[in-house]
C-alpha cells in the first residue's frame, strides 16, 4: 500500500473567520502550488470550514441536536461548506492536481457527536491511482442527536487510523500551539495536561486548539504522532524537513 500524507487545512488559513464565508483564494492558490509542487505525494487532504460552515452551525445550533425548527439548519451548513470545498478542489485542479471532493454527509453517521461509520475504502482507492480525496468538516446525521458537527480533525484522526497513515499534518494560522508565545515543540497527555490552550479566537463549535490537541491525543493513544504547524510550512512538511511546530505524540516510556 502507498504511503499515505493525511493533511488538515485549517478553516483559520483558507477563510476569514472574522466573516461569513470569506474564502481567501490568494491563499488557496498558494497552497495548491506548494501541493502541485509535491504531485508525487500520496495525500488525503482534509479541509476545515472556517467562516463557511461554522457561523451557520451555531446559528441553527446544530451541535444541540435536531429539534423542529433548525432543520434547514443541515442544508444550510452542509450547504456553506461545500461550497468551501468546491473553491478547494477548483484551486487544487487549477494547478493540476487531480482533486475530488468528498462530502462526508454522504457516507459518514455520527452517534453522539463520534463517527460510528465512515466508509474510507474509495478514499484508499483513490490515492493508489494518483486521485487527491478532499474532505471537510460537515454536518452529519447523528443517531442520537439526529444531527452534529464533524470537525476536519475528527476526520483526520479517523483517515490516518484507517489509511495507517505515518504522516499527518495540521495546517493552521499559528506556528504551532503556543504557551506564552513560544511554540511547545512536543505535547503528550502529560504536557498537555500543564498547558493552558483556548478554543479559537473566531466563530468555532468544534472547540478551537483545545479541541485539535483533545482528537490528535486520542490519535497518538493508537501510535499515530502528528504535526501542527503554520500554513507557510506545508512545503517543509511534506519534505519532512523542520517545520518549527508542535508535534503531538505518546507520552514517553
Ligand atoms: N495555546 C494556543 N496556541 C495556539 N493557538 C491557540 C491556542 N489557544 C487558542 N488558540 C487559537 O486556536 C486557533 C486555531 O484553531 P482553529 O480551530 O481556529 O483553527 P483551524 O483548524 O485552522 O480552523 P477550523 O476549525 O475552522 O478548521 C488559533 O488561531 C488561536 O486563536
Ligand atoms: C462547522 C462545520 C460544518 C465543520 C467544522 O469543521 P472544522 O472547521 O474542522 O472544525
Amino acid at each position: 500500500m502507498t504511503e499515505t500524507v493525511v493533511l488538515k487545512l485549517g478553516g483559520s488559513v483558507i477563510t476569514d473567520k472574522s466573516g461569513e464565508c470569506a474564502i481567501d483564494h490568494a491563499r488557496l492558490h498558494e497552497v495548491a502550488e506548494e501541493l502541485a509542487a509535491h504531485r508525487e505525494t500520496a495525500l488525503v487532504l482534509v479541509h476545515g470550514a472556517g467562516s463557511c460552515g461554522h457561523p451557520e452551525a451555531r446559528r441553527y445550533h446544530i451541535n444541540d441536536g435536531l429539534t423542529g425548527e433548525n432543520i434547514p439548519g443541515v442544508y444550510e451548513t452542509h450547504a456553506a461548506v461545500s461550497s468551501l470545498n468546491t473553491a478547494v478542489v477548483d484551486a487544487l485542479r487549477d494547478t493540476g492536481v487531480e482533486a475530488i471532493g468528498i462530502h462526508p454527509l454522504d457516507l459518514a453517521l455520527a452517534e453522539d457527536g463520534r463517527l460510528v461509520s465512515f466508509e474510507t475504502r474509495h478514499i484508499a482507492e483513490m490515492t493508489e491511482h494518483g486521485i487527491v480525496p478532499v474532505l471537510h468538516g460537515d454536518v452529519v446525521m447523528d443517531r442520537l442527536r439526529g444531527s452534529c458537527i464533524v470537525s476536519g480533525d475528527q476526520l483526520v484522526t479517523r483517515l490516518a487510523v484507517a489509511l495507517a497513515s505515518r504522516r499527518v499534518g495540521l495546517a493552521t494560522d499559528v506556528p504551532g500551539v503556543l504557551q506564552n508565545g513560544l511554540v511547545v515543540p512536543r505535547i503528550d497527555r502529560s504536557v498537555a495536561a500543564t498547558l493552558d490552550v483556548g478554543g479559537s479566537g473566531n466563530t468555532d463549535v468544534t472547540g478551537g486548539m483545545q479541541g485539535k490537541i483533545a482528537e490528535l491525543l486520542a490519535l497518538a493513544d493508537a501510535g499515530i504522532d502528528s504535526h501542527i504547524f503554520h500554513v507557510s510550512k506545508i512545503g517543509r512538511f511534506l519534505d519532512g524537513t523542520g517545520h518549527g511546530g508542535t508535534i503531538i505524540g505518546r507520552s514517553m516510556p
